[in-house]
């Protein structure tokens, strides 16, 4: 477990700040399977993670599903055979928030713990 990881999310309100530039350079640094991606318009964390069949990876992504409702802050979650692919920003203020950090950190704990 990481300090990120060992944080817990922020109820994220219309008006929270997106994480600034700055803060971004430093908070990846910690995460560093992660890619910051745009997609419309929207900053996005993702991470691909592998697994051995679809199986594995319907576990992955249950366990993950789990993490979010925990934290009431979810994830865009991509199961295929043999692959999950995980995104996270924040819908309330279409962008990236401390809190997407925070849960993209702890689902590297999940996956390092199967
Ligand atoms: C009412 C509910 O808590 C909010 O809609 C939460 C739910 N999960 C969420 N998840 C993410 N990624 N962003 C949000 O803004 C968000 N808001």
């Amino acid at each position: 477990m990481s300090d990120l990881s060992a944080q817990k999310c922020e109820a994220c309100r219309a008006d929270a700040p997106k994480v600034s530039d700055e803060e971004l350079a430093v908070l990846i640094k910690q995460i560093p399977d992660w890619v910051p991606e745009v997609r419309d318009g929207i900053m996005q964390l993702e991470r691909v993670f592998k697994f051995k069949n679809f199986k594995a990876a319907l576990e992955f992504t249950n366990m993950v599903g789990a993490m979010a409702e925990e934290e009431g802050h979810h994830p865009g979650l991509l199961t295929e055979w043999g692959k999950v692919t995980v995104t996270w920003w924040s819908h309330s203020i279409k962008g990236l928030h401390k809190n997407d950090f925070v849960c993209a950190a702890k689902t590297d704990d999940v996956f390092a713990a199967l």
